[in-house]
């Protein structure tokens, strides 16, 4: 089984899959790891974004290798060039995704993948998609406290945080949901997040 999970940035992803992977044998894949090993190692993917130039998206070093800071920049300030550097970098991403999908499936490991952008990255083998919803993270209507903890935790301004969570929204309209999970920081600790992981669990696996 492939359980697919994705939310915003710092709504408890990486917390819910690593529980699951802990405690009910699943392997577990985090698509910002497997994005720096295919961002580190691929010709065709630099040549790629060499070619993004031209639209005035400059990611690259002098060495044409990619510079986090440029690529902060793009995906963290505008939706415009994101879309683009995404579309680029996903198409790279899925494909060494499946791959190793394929691998545990052929081998019956049950995976837990999860990624604040997975279903535009368009991975079908998944089984059940589960949207981790932290009304903290997602709505502009409640307070900065729950974002101002993340953007420390990321190094990162709460401008940088709040654009890229109005970027993820948008990636995140109209995909398919199978389960949600509610994870509200300020007034759920991580237990009572586990028990309804648990539940939802329970459900699925029969
Ligand atoms: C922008 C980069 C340099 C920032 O790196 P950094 O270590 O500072 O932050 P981190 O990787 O933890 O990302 C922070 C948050 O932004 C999200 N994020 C990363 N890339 C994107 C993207 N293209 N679009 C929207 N959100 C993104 C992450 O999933 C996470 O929620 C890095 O995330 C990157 O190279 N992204 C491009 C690859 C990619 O698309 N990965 C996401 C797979 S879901
Ligand atoms: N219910 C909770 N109670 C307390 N802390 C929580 C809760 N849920 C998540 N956290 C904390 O919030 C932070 C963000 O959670 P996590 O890293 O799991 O988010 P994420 O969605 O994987 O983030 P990213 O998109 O950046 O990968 C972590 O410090 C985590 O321990």
């Amino acid at each position: 089984m492939i359980i697919g999970i994705f939310g915003n940035i710092g709504s408890g992803k990486s917390t819910v899959a690593k529980y699951i992977a802990n405690n009910y044998n699943f392997s577990y894949l985090n698509l910002d790891e497997v994005a720096k090993v295919v961002m580190s190692n691929n010709i065709d993917l630099q040549y790629d974004l060499f070619k993004l130039k031209q639209d005035g998206i400059d990611v690259l070093d002098n060495n044409n290798e990619i510079d986090h800071e440029k690529m902060t920049e793009v995906i963290f300030t505008s939706q415009k060039k994101n879309k683009k550097v995404s579309q680029v970098i996903w198409k790279y991403l899925k494909k060494e995704v499946n791959q190793v999908l394929k691998i545990l499936s052929e081998a019956n490991v049950n995976v837990v993948v999860e990624g604040a952008c997975l279903p535009s990255i368009g991975i079908k083998s998944i089984d059940v998609q589960l949207y981790l919803a932290n009304p903290e993270i997602d709505s502009f209507l409640y307070s900065n406290k729950w974002k101002r903890k993340i953007a420390k935790e990321k190094n990162k301004t709460l401008k940088e945080i709040n654009k890229v969570i109005s970027i993820q929204n948008n990636y995140n309209l109209h995909q398919r949901i199978d389960y949600v999970l509610e994870n509200d920081p300020l007034t759920m600790n991580v237990e009572v997040l586990n028990n309804k992981v648990n539940e939802f669990m329970k459900l699925i696996i029969k």
